[in-house]
């Protein structure tokens, strides 16, 4: 472990006057004290082109030089993601180590990691990241040696070609590790959709309050039984999914899963890596995207998540908003807007009115009727009064007689013991 404190300087290119830029350079700042890195200094330039060699200009290094030097500064990151070359030359330049924000998320991600999988998905990315690093090197090394084409290696360049291997099949091996720690996962969710429970999945930035909103939920219906999730002021608190079974005062019951949330310019190896985590959020039939509604940058943050929703495959799943943190905002709540719903999780304003709107959606496939089921199938009654709601219970002379809201399987299941549909 390091023990010294880094402390940095964030730079950043603006190329042709991207209006998201300033925001992207703060969110850049929040990353690194995520990783409890101190900003020292920051430096940004506009450009048209970004230069091949350093990235930026050459006469804005003497500026991070300077920088560097009156703060006491040890480490640059660099708001883009930076080729081998770049950070190559720059660390030469600066005589200081550069890292770039597909470093800084990957590294959080690293200590966030607690399962197996998820823990599997973030080494698999770091991996695939550093190999064309390596590669890189290997041809920085063989230039160096005048070494031209593959018959004539260098002692260096077998070297590397041999750490090239060695990370090759690691990532190997613990692809195949994550795939069968995937597939216990997907037999326990077919295990699931078996049972017929609708899925609901909250989506969103990172710290909007997905787990706030899934811990006052158990709250509300599933008191004793599960443990309830990690939440907290920092960014990407949640790296795995997990379900929970939510069941409302009449026994309509549904899973509620919560995962990892997004930020900008997510690594793309890192998508990819989660994205079995991710299959939970495809397989749902009701997303609820999860707002900081007292997020200046809210629009934006919701435009990052419905394109990183997209880019794995998700674009026809219904969705709720849950306009969140509405108690720091002037926003009357509770309120009901279409699909918006105003709300607050910490302090639980709102939380009825958003389970209401979840129940018009997701409970289509349940009938009203009345059945009578002879006394001899005791237990049937017991299951209805777990997995239905029950209206009235009466007792008449051919069975016990329930007025009830029940599951369309079930009605087919058991309609021969059905004497009304709905009044
Ligand atoms: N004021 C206020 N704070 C909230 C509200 N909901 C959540 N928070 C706070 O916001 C922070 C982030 O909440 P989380 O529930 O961890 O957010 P998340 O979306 O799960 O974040 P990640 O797991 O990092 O993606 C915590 O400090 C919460 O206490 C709310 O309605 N109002
Ligand atoms: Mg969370």
């Amino acid at each position: 472990m390091e023990q010294l404190i880094q402390k940095a300087i964030l730079v950043g290119v603006n190329l042709n006057h991207q209006d998201d830029f300033d925001y992207s350079m703060e969110e850049l700042a929040n990353l690194a004290e995520a990783c409890d890195i101190e900003v020292v200094g920051v430096l940004t330039q506009n450009l048209v082109k970004v230069n091949t060699s350093h990235y930026i200009g050459t006469g804005k290094i003497s500026e991070v030089m300077a920088l560097l030097e009156a703060n006491d500064g040890n480490l640059v990151i660099f708001n883009d993601e930076l080729s081998p070359s770049q950070i190559r030359n720059l660390e030469s330049d600066l005589q200081c180590k550069v890292i770039d924000r597909t470093v800084l998320i990957l590294d959080i991600f690293d200590q966030r990691a607690k399962t197996r999988e998820a823990q599997l998905q973030v080494e698999v990315a770091l991996l695939k990241y550093m190999l064309p690093r390596l590669i890189g090197l290997r041809e920085s090394l063989g230039r160096q040696s005048g070494g031209v084409g593959t018959k004539n290696r260098g002692a260096g360049e077998t070297r590397l070609e041999l750490d090239r291997r060695r990370i090759e099949e690691k990532i190997t091996a613990l692809s195949k590790e994550l795939e069968q720690v995937v597939a216990h996962r997907q037999t326990q969710r077919k295990q699931r959709k078996k049972n017929d429970v609708p899925v609901v999945s909250l989506v969103g930035y990172t710290n909007a309050g997905k787990s706030t909103i899934m811990n006052a939920m158990m709250e509300m219906f599933n008191p004793s039984q599960e443990k309830l999730v990690l939440e907290k002021d920092m960014l990407f608190a949640t790296l795995e999914t997990s379900v929970r079974n939510i069941s409302l005062q009449d026994h309509k019951s549904f899973l509620l899963t919560d995962t990892v949330g997004f930020v900008s310019k997510l690594p793309h190896h890192l998508i990819k890596a989660f994205r079995s985590t991710l299959e939970e959020v495809a397989e749902a039939d009701l997303l609820i995207h999860v707002v900081d509604f007292s997020n200046p940058e809210y629009e934006r943050h919701i435009e990052i998540t419905n394109q990183t929703l997209k880019e794995i495959g998700i674009t026809d799943i219904p969705t709720l908003y849950a306009y969140n943190k509405s108690d720091l905002t002037d926003h009357v709540i509770p309120e009901v807007q279409g699909d918006i719903v105003y709300m607050a999780a910490k302090p639980r304003i709102g939380m009825n009115e958003l389970v209401e709107q979840i129940r018009s959606r997701i409970f289509k496939d349940y009938i009203r009727c009345q059945m009578i089921i002879p006394y001899d199938q005791g237990s049937l009654v017991s299951y209805f009064n777990q997995h239905a709601n029950i209206l009235e219970t009466s007792y008449e002379a051919e069975g016990t007689k329930l007025d009830l809201e029940c599951r369309l399987s079930d009605y087919g299941k058991y309609e021969e013991y059905v004497i009304d549909l709905a009044k």
